[in-house]
C-alpha cells in the first residue's frame, strides 16, 4: 500500500512565545511561502493574522487549494503516537496535556481553534514531537519513584524534537545507501532548544529530554540535567518559590545563564574576547553532548552514525569538533577540513578510515510534518 504524500499543506508551530510557519508544496523542494512571528502573546490573534497575512492578493498562496493544515504539538503524553485528524475531542486532549507542557501546549490550542475556524473544510492534523519516542521501553521512559504516583500523575520521559529525531535519522540512512533497520544512529538536535536520540533499527529507544524540554542537554536558557536537590537546595536556602525556580531552570539558565549570552554566536564573539567564562560555558555544553554520545553508544551496542542537526549543529563547526574530539579509540574520527564551516546541505564530515559515519543533516521539521500531515488525510 503505498501512501499519497504529495498536495499543499499550511504548517503552523506555535512556541511558546513565537508562530513559525510555512506553505508547503511536497512537490517541490521550496517552501511557497514562510514566516515567524515573534513576541506573541495571543496565539489565536496571532494565526489569525497569519492567514489574513496568507489570504492577501500577492502573498504567493493559494489557499484554497490547501490539502492539510498541519500542527506542531510538543506534548502528545501517552495517547499520541502518530499524526491524528484534529476534531473537538482531540482538541480537548491536547490542551489536557498542557499540566504536562505549560509553556507549549495552551499556545497550540489557541492556534488551533483560529485554523479551524478559518479552515473549517479542510483537515487539520496534530503532528506530535513525542510520537517518534513512543517505542521507548518502560525501562528507558520510567524514572524510579513511587510508579502508583507516576502513573497518577503521567511522570515519565516522553522525549521531544522527535519529528526532527525521525527526519535526519531516516535521510542518513538514505545518504548511506543503508535499510534503516540495520542502522544505530545518535541523533542531536542542537538548537535553542537541544536534545539527542538513541536509534537503532528505525526507532527511537533513548532519547535525553524527559517529562519536559528541560532534562539533557545544555542548552540556549534551559539548564539540561542538573541534580534535583538543587530545587530543594534554591528553595530552603535562597528562599525561591517553584515558579521562580521554574523560570529559572527554563528562561535564565544554560548558555544564558553561563554567559549572559543564549546564542551560541554571541558565546563564540565573547571567546573571541577573551572570556574565560564563555570558553568554560562552551566546554560544559560540549563535554555534556560528548556523555550522550558515550551513553547511548553503549545503549545502541556499537554505533554506525551520528548526526548532528538545527541551528547550532548545522552551522558550529567548533561545537562539533570539540564534542567528538579525542574518540579515535570509539572508532569516531572528525575529518577538521571536512568539518570546516556551516552546512547548508548534508555533509559527511568523518575521515574515511572513521568507523563511525558522522554527519550534519539541516533539519527540516516543517516538511516533515507536511508530509505526515498530507499522508494522515489521504
Ligand atoms: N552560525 C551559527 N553559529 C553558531 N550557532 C548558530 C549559528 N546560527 C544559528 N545558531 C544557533 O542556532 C540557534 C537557533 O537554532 P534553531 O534550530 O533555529 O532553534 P529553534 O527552532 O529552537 O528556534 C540560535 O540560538 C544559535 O544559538
Ligand atoms: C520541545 C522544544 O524544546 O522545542 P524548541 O526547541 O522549539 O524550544
Ligand atoms: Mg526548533
Amino acid at each position: 500500500m503505498s501512501v499519497n504524500t504529495q498536495g499543499i499543506a499550511l504548517v503552523l508551530n506555535c512556541g511558546s512565545s513565537s508562530i513559525k510557519y510555512q506553505v508547503v508544496d511536497t512537490t517541490r523542494e521550496e517552501p511557497l511561502a514562510s514566516g515567524l512571528v515573534e513576541r506573541v502573546t495571543d496565539h489565536n490573534e496571532g494565526v489569525r493574522s497569519v492567514i489574513e497575512s496568507l489570504s492577501e492578493p500577492g502573498s504567493g498562496v493559494d489557499l484554497s487549494q490547501l490539502t492539510a493544515v498541519g500542527h506542531r504539538v510538543v506534548q502528545g503524553g501517552s495517547e499520541f503516537s502518530a499524526p491524528t485528524i484534529i476534531d473537538d475531542e482531540v482538541q480537548d486532549a491536547i490542551a489536557k496535556l498542557a499540566v504536562l507542557a505549560p509553556l507549549h501546549n495552551p499556545g497550540h490550542v489557541a492556534g488551533m481553534a483560529a485554523a479551524r475556524a478559518a479552515f473549517p473544510d479542510i483537515p487539520h492534523v496534530a503532528v506530535f514531537d513525542t510520537a517518534f519516542h513512543q517505542t521507548l521501553s518502560e525501562a528507558a521512559y520510567s524514572y524510579a519513584i513511587d510508579q502508583r504516583l507516576a502513573h497518577e500523575h503521567g511522570i515519565r520521559r516522553y522525549g521531544f524534537h522527535g519529528t526532527s529525531h525521525g527526519y535526519v535519522s531516516r535521510e542518513c540512512a538514505e545518504l548511506m545507501g543503508r535499510d534503516p533497520k540495520e542502522l544505530r544512529i545518535i541523533t542531536l538536535h542542537l538548537g535553542n532548544g537541544a536534545s539527542a536520540d538513541a536509534v537503532k533499527g528505525g526507532v527511537a529507544i533513548d532519547t535525553s529530554m524527559g517529562l519536559t524540554p528541560l532534562d539533557g542537554l545544555v542548552m540556549g536558557s534551559r539548564t539540561g540535567a542538573i541534580d534535583p536537590a538543587v530545587v530543594f537546595h534554591l528553595h530552603r536556602a535562597a528562599g525561591m518559590d517553584i515558579d521562580e525556580i521554574d523560570e529559572l531552570f527554563n528562561k535564565r539558565s544554560g548558555m544564558l545563564g553561563l554567559t549572559g549570552y543564549s546564542d551560541m554566536r554571541d558565546v563564540h564573539k565573547a571567546i573571541e574576547g577573551g572570556s574565560h567564562e564563555a570558553q568554560v560555558a562552551l566546554d560544559i555544553y560540549c563535554r555534556r553532548i560528548k556523555g550522550y554520545v558515550g551513553q547511548y553508544m553503549a545503549q545502541l551496542g556499537g554505533l554506525d552514525a551520528i548526526v548532528f542537526t538545527a541551528g547550532v549543529g548545522e552551522n558550529d563547526d567548533i561545537v562539533r569538533l570539540e564534542s567528538l574530539r579525542g574518540l579515535a579509540e570509539l572508532g569516531i574520527e572528525i575529518s577538521e577540513e571536512r568539518n570546516a564551516g556551516r552546512k547548508k546541505q548534508a555533509t559527511l564530515i568523518s575521515t574515511d578510515e572513521s568507523k563511525v559515519q558522522i554527519w550534519v543533516i539541516p533539519t527540516n521539521e516543517e516538511r516533515a510534518i507536511a508530509v505526515q500531515s498530507i499522508a494522515a488525510v489521504s
